[in-house]
């Protein structure tokens, strides 16, 4: 496990580089400010469902980190929002799936989209993958890049507490408009 988390927090630091130097961005932003200590991995089971595809294995969210690479077995069930369709991604287990989180979204002015993503329960077999989040630490301050931002300036902990809260108040994770300008 101590391997794998090496080897996909290489990756996920190469291509933030990579996708920040697209922006005309610092590439080294994300070895400054992701410190291996804030950045973890997720192992999820879905347990088989009879009544699905009515049953959700994880809700519709977007992720609250910069970059997320996840990992699934050959099950299926994780779908992406596109134009207002949830798109199946077929699961390929030598393949890699990166999916941009919420702090991407911001810090690249809406260049790159944080996606909707949602894990639908299998009627007949369980489910795993392995997520790996890089995230900042929590005084690191997301800031837009390009002339007019579409979002103020926010660290990461204040970000995560305005997530927690409204989750607390409302049931729903806001995210990334309570941060609009
Ligand atoms: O299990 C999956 O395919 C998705 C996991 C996920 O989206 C998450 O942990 O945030
Ligand atoms: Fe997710």
């Amino acid at each position: 496990m101590k391997q794998y988390a090496k080897i996909v927090s290489n990756l996920a630091e190469k291509l933030a580089e990579i996708l920040a130097e697209k922006l005309g961005q610092k590439p080294e932003f994300f070895k400054e400010n992701c410190l291996p200590s804030m950045c973890y991995i997720r192992m999820s089971r879905y347990p088989f469902c009879p009544i699905s595809p009515h049953v959700f294995g994880l809700m519709p969210h977007t992720d609250s980190d910069f970059m997320t690479i996840l990992h699934q077995d050959h099950i299926g069930g994780l779908q992406l929002l596109k134009n207002g369709k949830w798109i199946a991604v077929k699961p390929k287990q030598e393949t890699l799936i990166v999916i941009i989180g919420d702090l991407f979204q911001a810090w690249s002015n809406d260049v790159y989209k944080s996606v909707e993503h949602r894990v639908v329960a299998n009627k007949h077999f369980e489910r795993y993958s392995i997520a790996y989040f890089l995230c900042p630490s929590n005084e690191t301050v997301i800031e837009s890049c390009g002339e007019s931002s579409t979002y103020r300036r926010f660290s990461f902990g204040e970000f995560r507490q305005q997530v927690q809260d409204d989750v607390k108040r409302s049931g729903h994770k806001v995210g990334l408009p309570r941060f609009l300008l």
